[in-house]
């Protein structure tokens, strides 16, 4: 469903992503994993066709993010980092704006708009202007866009941020109910997201992989079988071998 083969990214003479590769099946949630500044979000954005890869390539259902970014995009759905940048649009028309432009109309285009804005749970901040929400609301304005369209890929650049704790509840278990039918993958910092909703586990540091695999997996490679201890030990080893060269 999604593939992601050496990817490379370079801003001046940095380079951010240092040949990241992993594929995705339906049915997977991936966590995406890594300290501040690793590379997570330079990845999504390649995979997502937002920036274009220095080396390397990736696909979403077969179609190359970048040769082919329009059929590859008709297939995802992106939650970008921070807020909407559409602060007079309200949440609803957001989402409209955004279904419209993938050819939804009529009938199609309520359904879908009804269902991305009930299972983001906007409630009555459906129809008031984005700029006057809470950081919370922003987030789920995000969300329902990027799940309107019904995808079969999600990319989710860390969900949660900014909602209170029953609304981290409400979207960890929407992941937990689209999960069956699509390839999803979430960056989060919020460890224990990632035995309560991702079959597997990514941790990357400086734009490279250092571990891929369950999350039982992850706890289990830790000096204290937590999701955390094996966090800090991965990165810690990995920069005490940069200190060391
Ligand atoms: N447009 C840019 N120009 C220059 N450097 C950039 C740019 N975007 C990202 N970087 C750098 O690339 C590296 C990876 O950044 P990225 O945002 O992908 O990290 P991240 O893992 O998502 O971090 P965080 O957890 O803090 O969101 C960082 O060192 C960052 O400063």
């Amino acid at each position: 469903m999604l593939v992601a083969d050496q990817l490379i990214k370079d801003f001046g003479s940095f380079r951010a992503v240092q040949g990241v590769s992993f594929t995705l099946e339906r049915g997977e949630v991936l966590g995406f994993l890594g300290p501040n500044g690793a590379g997570k979000t330079t990845t999504m954005r390649m995979l997502a066709g937002g920036l274009e890869a220095d080396g390397g390539s990736a696909s979403i259902a077969g179609y190359d993010c970048t040769a082919q970014r329009l059929e590859a995009q008709s297939r995802l759905g992106y939650l970008p980092e921070g807020a909407p940048a559409y602060p007079a649009m309200t949440p609803r028309s957001f989402v409209m704006f955004g279904l419209r432009a993938r050819g939804f109309s009529g009938e199609s285009l309520k359904r879908a708009t009804g269902l991305a804005l009930e299972r983001a749970n906007l409630g009555a901040m459906a129809d008031h202007p984005i700029g006057t929400l809470s950081k919370g609301y922003k987030r789920r304005a995000a969300l329902a866009a990027a799940i309107a369209h019904d995808p079969a890929v999600l990319i989710l650049d860390e969900p949660t941020d900014g909602l209170d704790p029953n609304q981290k509840d409400g979207v960890r278990q929407l992941i937990r109910d689209m999960a069956p039918e699509k390839a999803i993958i979430i960056s989060t910092h919020i460890l224990e997201e990632v035995p309560a909703v991702c079959s597997r586990a990514i941790v990357i540091d400086q734009g490279r992989i250092l571990f891929d695999g369950t999350p039982n997996a992850l706890a289990a490679s830790g000096p204290d079988r937590t999701v955390d201890g094996a966090f800090r030990s991965l990165t810690q080893a990995a920069a005490d071998a940069r200190g060391a060269a």
